[in-house]
């Protein structure tokens, strides 16, 4: 029986845990509040993030991270990308020494630009064959509906990529074997951005052309981006690339493009910033992949206009006409 603990009891950590412990896992759910704890063991839901969701049995969860460690050959980390260092600086060395290490996140890390698998292996002290990174078009609230789905598992182990995927595969989450940690990492946090500006368009009221042409240049800067960066480009037009990239950006569950909409119907960015209590982690990455971007001389001018408006407070209008206004170039250029 594998034994898998699940760092973080949000959203996502909730969901896959769900995804775990139905392909027949025994599941830890590390959680920060009591509460959420309590709720889990006693309910078996954790309402607050998935109301719809009913955990298997095979589900617990507690308080202490070392606990929730104890014996696991697979621990999946789920917190935001930026709290990502502090945590793993207390954790690190609770993690069993033959366990794999599996990132769920989608963010490039602030001052540093690292991905979240480079801040695992340099905090914890591992190599890359131990880290695994999951992505795809994984919309929390539709895996924990049981919603088929599928996703890139990726690691440079061909023994941990197997493990993981044979620990999550069910009849509705599928997944694929993927080699690229790079490309995968790159494509699921740009992804957050350019969800922000399709949903800063939509706010704005345009429609499914702008929507299209915002999905179908930002991949083409994602790619840009990932390929500099040592990426596969084949991974862009995969499930963690086109396809993470396409449901996030069309769908009103996606946090990011919730963001940017409000921010596209005139709300100020404190408010915006007041009413989103959960992760939507391009508002802080598209800072992290500009200069990431800057580092490696790539032009990524969504993500840099996104940014504009998110950090330096400018109008979605003035950086759509910033974007349309751009000296014209060859498309696969
Ligand atoms: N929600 C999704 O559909 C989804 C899907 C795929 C990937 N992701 C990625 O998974 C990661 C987690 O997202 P989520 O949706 O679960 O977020 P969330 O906001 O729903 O939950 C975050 C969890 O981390 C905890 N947390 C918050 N701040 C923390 C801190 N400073 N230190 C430790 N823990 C903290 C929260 O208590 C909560 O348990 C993100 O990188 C996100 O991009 C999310
Ligand atoms: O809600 P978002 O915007 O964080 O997106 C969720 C997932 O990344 C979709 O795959």
């Amino acid at each position: 029986m594998t034994v898998a603990a699940v760092i973080g009891s949000g959203n996502w950590g909730t969901a896959y845990a769900a995804v775990l412990a139905d392909a027949g896992c025994t599941v830890r759910i590390a959680a920060r509040r009591d509460s959420i704890a309590a709720e889990i063991n006693d309910r078996h839901t954790n309402a607050g993030y998935l109301p719809q969701l009913r955990l298997p049995d095979t589900v617990s969860a507690t308080t202490s991270v070392a606990e929730a460690l104890d014996g696991a050959s697979i621990a999946v980390l789920a917190v935001p990308s930026q709290s990502l260092r502090d945590n793993l600086t207390v954790w690190r060395d609770l993690i069993p020494s033959d366990a794999a290490v599996v990132s769920l996140m989608k963010g490039i890390e602030l001052r540093t630009g690292k991905r979240m698998s480079e801040v695992i292996e340099e905090v914890a002290g591992i190599g890359h064959d131990r880290v695994v990174v999951v992505s795809g078009p994984n919309l929390a609230h539709e895996i924990a509906a049981r919603q088929p789905a599928a996703a890139v598992v990726a690691s440079s182990s061909a023994r941990m990529r197997s493990r993981v995927a044979e620990a999550c595969a069910t009849g509705y989450f599928r997944p694929y074997l993927g080699t690229d940690v790079i490309g995968t990492e790159i494509a699921g946090a740009t992804k957050n951005v350019i969800a922000l500006a399709v949903g800063i368009a939509a706010g704005m009221g345009m429609g499914d052309n702008t929507m299209a042409s915002l999905l179908t240049r930002g991949l083409a800067e994602t790619a840009r981006l990932g390929t500099a960066l040592g990426a596969d480009p084949q991974t862009f037009i995969g499930l963690a690339g086109v396809g993470d990239l396409v449901a996030t950006c069309a769908s009103p569950l996606s946090r990011n493009r919730t963001f940017g909409y409000r921010l596209g119907t005139g709300m100020a960015l404190e408010e915006v910033i007041a009413v989103t209590d959960q992760t939507a982690e391009g508002v802080k990455s598209c800072e992290s992949i500009l200069q990431l971007a800057r580092s490696v001389e790539v032009d990524v001018p969504i993500v840099e206009n996104v940014a504009a408006v998110v950090h330096d407070g400018r109008s979605p209008r003035d950086v759509l006409e910033a974007l349309m206004s751009r000296a014209r170039k060859h498309e696969g250029a």
